[in-house]
């Protein structure tokens, strides 16, 4: 599926989109009177972890928004393999603390879009809320109001709403932020299983271990790409003390 914003002209067909399972070219998008992503052109590699790192404010989580759909970019053309919709779980401190839900019932919210706001979950979605709920190991927190949990709880359970989805595309903004050591290693192996499993995965992220462990890195600063490929060819000191130059 293509997407041109802004009458946007179609260009020659891509080969290289054939291994891709989204590719955006002349990306533009931002805020009303905010332009923040400027010329964005990169492929995200299917069947991957592609690690989205940059400094405070270069425009990471505005760049998940635009792949998951929440933000429509100015103009530029997004090209979506064949796939189900994206699954987007946001940063932890987007999502309100005070929400009455228990863990459980937030896990479920990720089979609202399979199944309708109001229609009761059937045996195959409960089966699906108890795999994600066990993966992320929150399974035990399941009647625990979601307001009352750890912020690295409540972490891992809005990772497992997005599993809940069974996306083959699942956009993480900083999933990894806030957890102890033990927590992170088991997402970042997580990632890793899902590929196997045939998931797309683009995680945001400030961990740089982490994005060293991904497959494909873009490296943003200030909306724009700086660097794009392998981790080890696009985090060196000489790329990141040019983004994190101290102003
Ligand atoms: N809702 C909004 N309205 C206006 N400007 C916004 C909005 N959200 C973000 N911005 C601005 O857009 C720019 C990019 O923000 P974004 O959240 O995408 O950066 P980020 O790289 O994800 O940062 P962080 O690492 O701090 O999460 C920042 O200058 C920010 O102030």
């Amino acid at each position: 599926m293509t997407i041109m914003f802004n009458k946007h002209r179609p260009g020659p067909r891509d080969t290289e989109t054939d291994h891709q399972r989204v590719r955006v070219t002349d990306l533009e998008a931002g805020y009303p009177g905010r332009p923040v992503l400027r010329q964005l052109s990169f492929g995200i590699p299917a069947l991957t972890v592609t690690a989205l790192v940059g400094p405070n404010g270069s425009g990471k989580s505005t760049l998940l928004g635009v792949l998951a759909g929440v933000i429509v970019p100015t103009s530029g053309r997004l090209q979506y393999a064949k796939g189900r919709p994206p699954a987007f779980v946001p940063q932890r401190g987007a999502v309100g603390d005070t929400l009455p839900l228990t863990a459980r019932q937030t896990v479920e919210m990720g089979r609202w879009g399979e199944r309708g706001l109001w229609r009761r979950l059937n045996r195959q979605d409960r089966a699906v809320v108890d795999s994600a709920m066990e993966r992320l190991g929150v399974a035990g927190l399941a009647a625990r109001q979601l307001g009352e949990l750890s912020g690295g709880q409540r972490q891992r359970v809005l990772i497992a709403q997005g599993l809940a989805q069974q996306s083959d595309l699942l956009l993480l903004d900083e999933p990894t932020t806030g957890l102890d050591p033990e927590a992170r290693e088991r997402i970042t192996a997580l990632l890793t299983e899902l590929v196997a499993d045939g998931t797309t995965v683009v995680q945001a992220t400030h961990d740089l271990e982490s994005a060293r462990s991904a497959d494909a890195c873009l490296l943003l600063g200030d909306g724009r790409l700086v660097g794009h490929g392998r981790p080890e060819d696009v985090l060196t000191p000489t790329l990141l003390s040019e983004i994190w130059q101290p102003a």
